[in-house]
C-alpha cells in the first residue's frame, strides 16, 4: 500500500528541506502539513508558543515524550545551547525510524537522544542509562492518558528539581482533563495556560505550562 504518511512527510523533507537547516526542516514540514495532509505535529500556530519557554527555560536537560516525525524535536534542539541534551521517547518503531532521518537532516542528531519504547517503561531507567539526574524541560506530547501518571513517575524518580518546567501539547484538544486538574491544583506546580490553535487549523488547543515548586 506504498508509503505512510510519516515516510511521505520525511520525503517532502529531503525534497524541500536544506540539509543542516532546522528552520528550512520545520518550515517543509509545516507546509506539507498546511497544503497536503494534516499530521500531529505542534505545528506553526503552538510552535512558537513552544520556542518561547524553551529560549526562557533555555534547558541543559529536556525530556520530550511523544517524538512522532520529530518536528518538535528539532523545534527544540535547534534551541539549545552547546552541550544540552535532549532525550526523545517514541513508542511506535515506524514513527521513531522517520524521526531519526528528519533530525539527522536537520543535523541536530549530536543533540538529540531518541529511546525507542514506552515512556512509563522508559522514565525508571533514565537516570541510570543516561546519567541525568534531573530534568530543565520537560514536553508531553504523547498519549493523553500517559500524561498525569507520566509526570508523577518524574515526580517519583526525582527527575524533576525545584524550577523544572513542564509543557504539555493539546490540553485542550484531544484534551488532558486529568492532568489539567492535577497540575492547576497540587500545591506543588504553578501552572499557565497559553491558547491557542490544533495544528493547522481552526479548531482551539492550548499549552499548559506548570513549574514544579519541587
Ligand atoms: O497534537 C496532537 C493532535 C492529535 C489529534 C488527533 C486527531 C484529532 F482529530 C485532533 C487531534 C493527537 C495527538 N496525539 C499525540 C500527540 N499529539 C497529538
Ligand atoms: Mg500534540
Amino acid at each position: 500500500t506504498g508509503l505512510s504518511r510519516p515516510q511521505r512527510m520525511l520525503k517532502a523533507v529531503q525534497k524541500n528541506a536544506t540539509k543542516g537547516d532546522p528552520q528550512s526542516v520545520i518550515a517543509a514540514i509545516d507546509y506539507y502539513c498546511r497544503h497536503k495532509e494534516w499530521a500531529m505535529n505542534v505545528g506553526d500556530d503552538k510552535g512558537p508558543i513552544l520556542d518561547s519557554v524553551v529560549s526562557e527555560v533555555n534547558p541543559s536537560t529536556a525530556l520530550e515524550l511523544g517524538t512522532y516525525c520529530g518536528y518538535s524535536t528539532v523545534r527544540i534542539a535547534r534551541l539549545l545551547s552547546p552541550g544540552s541534551k535532549l532525550i526523545t521517547v517514541e513508542f511506535n518503531p515506524a514513527y521513531a525510524a522517520v524521526a531519526r532521518q528528519i533530525i539527522a537532516h536537520a543535523g541536530l542528531q549530536n543533540k538529540v537522544t531518541l529511546v525507542e519504547g514506552g515512556s512509563g517503561d522508559l522514565i525508571p531507567k533514565i537516570k541510570e542509562q543516561f546519567g541525568i539526574t534531573s530534568f530543565d524541560f520537560v514536553f508531553l506530547d504523547h498519549w493523553k492518558d500517559r500524561y498525569l501518571p507520566d509526570i508523577k513517575l518524574l515526580e517519583d524518580c526525582g527527575l524533576l528539581k525545584k524550577g523544572s518546567v513542564l509543557l504539555a501539547d493539546n490540553v485542550i484538544c484531544p484534551g488532558t482533563p486529568e492532568y489539567l486538574e492535577y497540575v492547576r491544583n497540587s500545591p506543588r506546580y504553578k501552572s499557565q495556560y497559553f491558547q491557542s490553535y490544533l495544528e493547522y487549523t481552526k479548531a482551539e488547543d492550548g499549552l499548559e505550562k506548570s513549574v514544579f515548586l519541587g
